[in-house]
């Protein structure tokens, strides 16, 4: 069984290849300094290479999921040093770039990791911390849960993905646009019902109980069929109708040729479970 060691997150793996990460900087209620979402990012590109990992659950230690950037590390880290203080605004703003684009990469990392993820939400969920669960699949929340778009209240617009996926999540535009133009507090209840999140549990540790009976029941499965799953609702998210039933066809030329599908296929036939080797 593969072992991580990180500064920031505890990781572990159960036999059933159900992954947990949790975010661990309770002290700072969990706020995102670099090296968090750097170890994020690593954590979540190897799970997409490593068989022993089917699903994940993501969560945060303390009484709050995260409350966003690290505001003291963006006062005195890398966001407010340029490389060369005398470089020219086209010089300094080159790196500045890649800076945002290396922050994205890391986040995105959740979503391309091909391994379905199951996040759970105590407590404030601020700023980054709506960047990182809508790049999560499922979304489970406590009773005192809320959520806050919080970007414009430091003066700035959000930019490591919660403007390009909540609105395909949510589908209600003119919900998102008043959330991200406020950052109003938004409570579990209410993204219960826009659809942000799709269950409210009375505690943590409820909460945390559905997300690991969704990750053990999505790690029972076929592989194949769950990573497949994954990429192509991501792809045909993404894509029109025609693009994504077109990929689809082709994936599948490949999919439809595992052991699974026979396997899958007898053991239904004979109402008996199904084991299904890693990845
Ligand atoms: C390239 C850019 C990429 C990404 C950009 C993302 C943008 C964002 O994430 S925007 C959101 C930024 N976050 C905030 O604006 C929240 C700031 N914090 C608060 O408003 C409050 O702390 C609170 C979350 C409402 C909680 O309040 P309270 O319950 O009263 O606890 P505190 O005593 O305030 O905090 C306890 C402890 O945590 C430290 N802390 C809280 N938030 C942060 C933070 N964002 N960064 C760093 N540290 C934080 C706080 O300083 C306290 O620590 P002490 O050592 O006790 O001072």
């Amino acid at each position: 069984m593969s072992s991580y060691k990180f500064e920031c997150l505890n990781v572990s793996i159960s036999p059933e290849g159900v992954a947990r990460v949790e975010i661990s900087r309770p002290e700072a209620l969990n706020a995102f300094n670099t090296q968090t979402w750097t170890e994020i990012g690593q954590c979540f590109t190897r799970f997409k290479s490593d068989g022993d990992v089917r699903s994940v659950v993501l969560s945060a230690s303390g009484r709050m999921f995260t409350a966003g950037l690290d505001l003291k590390e963006a006062m005195t880290g890398p966001l407010s040093k340029p490389r060369d203080p005398d470089a020219d605004v086209a010089r300094k703003g080159y790196y500045h770039r890649l800076f945002i684009l290396g922050f994205q990469e890391a986040i995105s990392a959740v979503e391309l990791c091909d391994k379905p993820v199951v996040v759970v939400v105590q407590g404030g969920c601020l700023g980054i911390g709506v960047d990182l669960i809508s790049a999560c699949d499922v979304r489970i929340a406590t009773e005192d849960a809320y959520f806050m778009v919080k970007e414009v209240d430091i003066g700035m617009a959000a930019d490591i993905g919660t403007l390009q996926r909540l609105p395909k999540i949510v589908g209600n535009d003119s919900w998102v646009r008043e959330v991200c133009y406020t950052a109003r507090k938004v409570p579990a209840k209410e993204a219960r019902f826009v659809g942000l999140v799709s269950s409210v549990h009375a505690t943590t540790a409820d909460a945390m109980r559905a997300a690991v009976d969704i990750a053990g029941t999505i790690a029972a499965k076929s592989p194949v069929a769950i990573v497949s799953t994954k990429h192509l609702l991501n792809y045909s998210r993404d894509h029109s109708v025609r693009e994504g039933l077109e990929y689809t066809a082709l994936w599948n030329t490949l999919a439809h040729n595992s052991h699974d599908m026979a396997t899958a296929i007898v053991s239904s036939l004979r109402k008996q479970p199904a084991h299904f080797p890693k990845l």
